[in-house]
């Protein structure tokens, strides 16, 4: 059964849930402060407990696929598990793998995390355009093909993405603004939303391109990287609606306790609702 476009699911889930996104990011640190061992059986209780915390009350789970892959096969079976446990709960998984490959290559890398068959299914990948947006053509297919949606790296939250990002074509376009002109065109006449978004750091001064992509905005970057829920209007302008304010390591320090990882989460929610009123 193709599920339904994944804007249109997103755009439900958002605004059923709460308009927030938050990361499955087990860094070493955060096992320790968990009082977890930086271990197997450390990752499988931080995963279970993030998942079950927030899988039926979240819009978005986000995991970072390094923190599971630093484990080898068996922190990827790890994965793999958190997945369909968030998806299973109502979760929209977005999988933060940040592929980017030649064209025929992206066709496996899509297959991995966009084709139902495959072990880590997901709702959503985070994909970079920096081998050309052409590259990521199979990704863009087999997304639409199945209901799924991908997220293109335009202005990450990072100081050093501006060297690249920023810099100007040879026709005077800048490499951001070409990536998210590319993913509006994806995105036409799609509604309520499209399924291509851009990935936009919340920590940016100024966005300073088109942002009417027609699509969802992810912006990572808010609490443990300085911004906040009320950067995001700033930053954004009129497409801040279509904002996924993404929070991990500000969200997940209230761990291990299940009441707190939500009212953490929750409080995210209330503070973009405010932000954007
Ligand atoms: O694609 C991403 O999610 C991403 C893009 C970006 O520009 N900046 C960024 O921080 N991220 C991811 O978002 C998460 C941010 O984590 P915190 O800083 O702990 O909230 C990490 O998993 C990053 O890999």
């Amino acid at each position: 059964m193709t599920l339904a476009p994944f804007g249109a699911r997103l755009r439900q889930a958002l605004d059923t849930r709460g308009q927030l996104c938050v990361g499955i990011d087990p860094h070493a640190s955060l096992l320790s402060a968990w009082g977890l061992g930086d271990d197997l059986a450390g990752l499988e209780t931080f995963s279970r407990t993030v998942v079950e915390a927030l899988a039926d009350r979240v819009a978005v789970l986000k995991p970072q696929a390094a923190f599971f892959e630093r484990f080898g096969s068996k922190g990827v079976a790890v994965l793999e598990k958190s997945v369909e446990e968030a998806r299973a709960a109502g979760a929209l998984v977005l999988m933060d793998a940040k592929r980017g490959d030649i064209g025929s290559t992206m066709a496996a890398y899509a297959e991995a995390f966009l084709s139902p068959a495959g072990p880590l299914f997901s709702d959503a990948v985070t994909v970079s355009p920096y081998l050309g947006f052409g590259s990521l053509r199979p990704a863009l297919d087999l997304a639409r093909e199945q209901g799924c949606g991908v997220f293109a790296l335009a202005l990450t939250s990072n100081p050093e993405g501006a060297e690249v990002q920023r810099a100007v074509g040879a026709d005077g376009e800048p490499v951001a603004a070409s990536v998210l002109r590319q993913l509006a065109a994806e995105n036409a006449g799609a509604a309520p939303l499209g399924s291509f978004g851009a990935v936009v750091g919340a920590t940016l001064a100024d966005a300073g391109v088109d942002l009417a992509i027609n699509g969802p905005l992810l912006a990572p970057g808010i609490g443990a990287q300085g911004a906040t829920m009320a950067d995001l209007p700033r930053v954004f302008g009129a497409s801040v609606i279509n904002v996924v304010p993404s929070v991990s390591r500000d969200v997940l320090r209230h761990g291990p306790s299940v009441p707190a990882l939500r009212e953490a989460a929750e409080r995210f929610v209330g503070e973009f609702a405010e932000a954007v009123k």
